[in-house]
């Protein structure tokens, strides 16, 4: 697959100190990711654990067989690959096993709190049963927190593409009072955009919003700003995934910056599903320059061969950032999560301190 990683080593800042390398600064940033999908998230690692299992699977386990596997044509492309990932997970094992391993990746990358997007329909509808589902993502939410500090939440999504049945089967399993999980904070809409307009979900996303989740949908990331205008105007969405092509409308800009609708941009994300030619075409800078709330995310970091801490380092290259620019960003990502108010000012204070302590001489 290309790579699109910043070539190691190569300083992104035109800071005060010259030769520091931001790659460093950023390993130990402590940081929030509100754009990450569970299975996307699968590293070769936890796939060749999963394929073992399950042996009779198409996906390859060898790591560099799985790279190739994990070059995209385009958006379309990937969702075919991205759902032959979703086939390895057919036990509450293999969730709880993919959800705690996640974390583990995370908590490396000192990922303090992230809103994973999970897809429960698509393992309901494969016959993982639903409560044991639930208890299954929950243990491992739990597990993980103790043993690594990292707080997760979720935000469970409708897969587009599979209609209104998926629309229903998700509000469903997102509002049940015996089946909701502790964790679940918001609800969001993922999948292809083109042909999937997103008025049609209103009324899934009215249910799950009266019920106290956060609206997340994707928008603008395959499609034009109209989408994301659906999104802020029928979805009531609070953030926007992705929202690449707001670019092209600056009303909408102005409206996202106004507002505080932050953007979950996922630079390397856009590259390997086509939504944008190349990293230095990408319109980051546009939402910067017009005052949007711009938070750094990864999407399906091992299928787009990045992590959150590359991400980082593209921002910081594509904006010209020294380290209170990268701090600044980390802490926009605090300021758009639905973490409590405390939790947002302790992460933002731990944000604080590391950058000083690294910045004192
Ligand atoms: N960059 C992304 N942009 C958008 N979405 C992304 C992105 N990355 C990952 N996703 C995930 O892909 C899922 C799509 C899964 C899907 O379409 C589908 C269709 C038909 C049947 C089934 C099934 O399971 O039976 C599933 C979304 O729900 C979302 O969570
Ligand atoms: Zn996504």
């Amino acid at each position: 697959m290309t790579d699109n990683r910043t070539a190691p080593g190569a300083s992104a800042m035109p800071s005060t100190s010259g030769t520091r390398d931001p790659h460093a600064f950023i390993a130990g940033l402590p940081k929030a990711e509100l754009h990450v999908h569970h299975v996307g998230s699968a590293s070769p690692r936890i796939v060749a654990e999963l394929a073992a299992r399950h042996p009779d699977s198409k996906v390859p386990t060898d790591p560099e067989a799985l790279a190739d596997y994990f070059t995209f044509t385009d958006f379309a492309h990937f969702i075919q690959v991205y759902l032959s990932v979703v086939d390895l997970i057919r036990t509450p094992e293999d969730v709880r096993l993919l959800t705690f391993e996640v974390a583990r990746d995370l908590a490396r990358q000192q990922v303090r709190y992230a809103e994973l997007t999970v897809t429960p329909y698509s393992s309901t509808r494969r016959g993982i049963d639903e409560r044991a589902f639930m208890e299954a993502i929950e243990d491992a939410r739990k597990a993980a927190e103790s043993e690594f500090g990292t707080v997760l939440r979720w935000c469970f999504d409708i897969p587009g593409e599979a209609g209104l049945v998926s629309a229903e089967e998700t509000v469903r399993l997102a509002t049940d009072d015996r089946l909701r999980p502790e964790g679940l904070v918001s609800f969001g809409l993922g999948g292809p955009e083109i042909g999937v307009p997103r008025p049609q979900f209103k009324p899934y996303f009215d249910r799950a919003i009266a019920a106290g989740l956060r609206s997340v949908p994707h928008a603008g990331e395959t499609t034009g700003p109209e989408t994301v205008w659906d999104a802020l105007t029928e979805l009531r969405a609070e953030r926007i995934g992705h929202g690449t092509s707001s670019a092209q409308d600056p009303k909408l800009l102005a409206h996202l910056a106004e507002h505080r609708v932050a953007l979950e941009v996922c630079p390397t994300s856009n590259i390997a599903t086509r939504a944008v030619r190349t990293l230095d075409e990408h319109p980051i800078k546009e939402f910067v320059r017009a005052g949007v709330l711009v938070t750094i995310n990864s999407d399906d970091p091992p299928m787009f061969g990045t992590d959150l801490n590359n991400e980082y380092a593209i921002a910081a290259r594509l904006l010209d950032l020294d380290e209170q620019g990268l701090a600044a960003l980390a802490k926009n990502a605090v300021a758009a999560s639905f973490l409590d108010e405390p939790g947002k000012a302790r992460l933002s204070d731990e944000i604080d301190s590391y950058t000083s302590t690294w910045l004192t001489p």
